[in-house]
């Protein structure tokens, strides 16, 4: 079992890392985003009530959020492990992430951050908006609202798993295939 928190900005590519690293190690990508969406296309009570928050760029409660995960991962009782996207944000869910993964026996292994420069970052995201539908990825205010959200209730969970040894730090410019790379040379150290 191996768990990983992928983390970094919104636009760091995180959803496409995961896309190959889930097949490379046969590890179940959970999307806190997309668990979201997919909450909120289906209407459920959780997805409404996450959504009302994330239309205003705002974090959903963490109770909801601890929920939405904690189904997934029951859902996924065979994969080699997990990879966390959008997960935790805020030193209490990093708590509880924690909590929960001990009340099976694991642990977080390692978080890698995807590292990129803002403005790169709000470019791809307005890139994106074109394509992925989503209204917070088409207002430029809204994006930077997520990256002030992101500097002062994210970032401080670098210093949380630092402290644990756990934080590494990727370049995350360049070619694709080239960061999914610098992530591998990070996980194949794990074991
Ligand atoms: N290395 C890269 N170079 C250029 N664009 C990228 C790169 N990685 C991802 N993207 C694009 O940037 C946008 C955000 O990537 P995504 O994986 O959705 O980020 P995240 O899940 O971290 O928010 C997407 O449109 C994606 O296609
Ligand atoms: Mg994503």
């Amino acid at each position: 079992m191996i768990n990983i928190v992928l983390f970094g900005k919104p636009g760091a590519g995180k959803g496409t890392q995961a896309e190959f690293l889930k097949t490379k190690y046969n590890l179940k990508h959970i999307s806190t985003g997309d668990l979201f969406r997919f909450h909120k296309s289906n209407n459920t009570e959780l997805g409404q009530l996450a959504q009302s928050y994330a239309d205003k760029g705002m974090l959903v409660p963490d109770d909801v959020t601890i929920k939405m995960l904690q189904d997934e991962v029951e859902r996924n009782p065979d994969t080699d492990g997990f990879l966390f996207d959008g997960f935790p944000r805020t030193i209490n869910q990093a708590e509880a992430l924690d909590a929960f993964l001990e009340s099976k026996g694991w642990k977080v292994d390692a978080t890698i951050g995807l590292e990129a420069d803002d403005e790169i970052l709000v470019q791809r995201l307005l890139e994106r908006g074109k394509t992925s539908g989503r209204a917070d990825d088409q207002d430029e205010n809204l994006i930077r609202n997520r990256y002030q959200e992101y500097n002062e209730k994210t970032a401080p969970l670098m210093d949380f798993y630092k402290k644990q040894g756990k934080f590494h730090g990727v370049d995350g410019t360049g070619e694709i295939a080239e960061i999914t790379n610098r992530l591998s040379s990070v996980i194949d150290t794990l074991n």
